[in-house]
């Protein structure tokens, strides 16, 4: 197995053979994660793909102190996790916005949670909310926007936090292609350090099912095996900064890296559905 140590540094994330197993309402184990070993540097973009329901969400869980791994060891800056650290940020799939509260309300929420003045929260949020091109929008409430600016509320969200990690799952899975692709060029804008600085660049976990935005995204791709997932290949990403999603995507060397990495991944994806296949037999 290729662990993929991340280059240089000590890590933010470790997980040292990290298995996690789930009582199932009929009461037998579920092994949702096995013996799993990865690590991430400072400010890493890491994507994981994986076949469906494999464990990769339950990986995030384990890393975010949602869920205690059964065995092993999971490390955020050095120190086994307990509780949710405060360095965290998450963006999943369904918006975490509070729909009674404005644009502006709902990204001043997190600094004010954590004790920020109200003058100082808003005006960070209003700082964000511009880096997002929705300074505009700050009267508006979630149900007034597109599926695209409530998910640029939702990196506002986070972003006005500083996390120091940011777990990402599947967060633009719901949106249509071209939405997506716009997205994750503000993701990568966002992150990359163009508007923020390098030294506060966070370092992301972004799992998602598509091989394209892994490999657009990330410096470095890990493939699951069908579950329970352990790590079955790292691929670093040796593709330039800054990037555009649109046109990384055609040049020679992406084809070249995604064949690679899907005849990884394929195999699992292959695996996954002959047990489907066999159970509904
Ligand atoms: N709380 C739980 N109790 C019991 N089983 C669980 C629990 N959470 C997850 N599982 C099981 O663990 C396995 C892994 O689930 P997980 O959500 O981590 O997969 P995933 O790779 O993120 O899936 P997908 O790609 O479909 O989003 C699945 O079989 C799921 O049914």
């Amino acid at each position: 197995m290729n662990i993929g140590d991340p280059p240089g540094g000590a890590p933010v994330i470790e997980l040292r053979g990290a298995t996690k197993v789930f009582r199932t309402p009929s009461g037998t184990d579920h092994t949702a994660v096995r013996d799993l070993d990865l690590v991430v540097g400072r400010g890493e973009f890491v994507a994981v793909v994986g076949p469906t329901g494999c464990g990769k969400s339950t990986t995030l869980t384990l890393v975010s102190g949602l869920e205690e791994p059964t065995e092993g060891e999971v490390l955020v800056g050095g120190r086994p996790v307990a509780g949710i650290p405060p360095q965290v940020g998450f963006v999943f799939q369904q918006d975490a916005v509070f729909p009674w509260r404005t644009v502006l309300s709902n990204v001043t929420a997190g600094p004010r949670f954590r004790g920020m003045p109200k003058a100082e929260a808003r005006g960070r949020a209003r700082d964000w909310l511009r880096r997002v091109g929705l300074a505009a929008f700050e009267d508006r409430y979630p149900h007034q926007l597109s599926g695209g600016q409530r998910k640029r509320v939702a990196l506002a969200q986070t972003f006005v936090n500083e996390p120091e990690i940011l777990l990402m799952d599947e967060p633009f899975s719901a949106l249509d292609v071209q939405t997506r692709a716009l997205m994750s060029d503000e993701l990568l804008d966002l992150w990359g350090g163009t508007r923020t600085g390098p030294a506060s660049r966070a370092s992301v976990v972004f799992v998602t099912h598509d091989l394209e935005e892994a490999i657009a995204l990330a410096d470095r791709v890990v493939v699951m095996t069908a579950g329970p997932a352990t790590v079955k290949e790292v691929f670093p990403v040796p593709l330039a900064r800054p990037r555009k999603v649109e046109s990384v995507r055609l040049e020679p060397r992406f084809v070249e890296i995604y064949r690679e990495i899907w005849a990884s991944l394929g195999e699992e994806v292959r695996i996954t559905r002959e047990r489907g296949a066999g159970r509904a037999a």
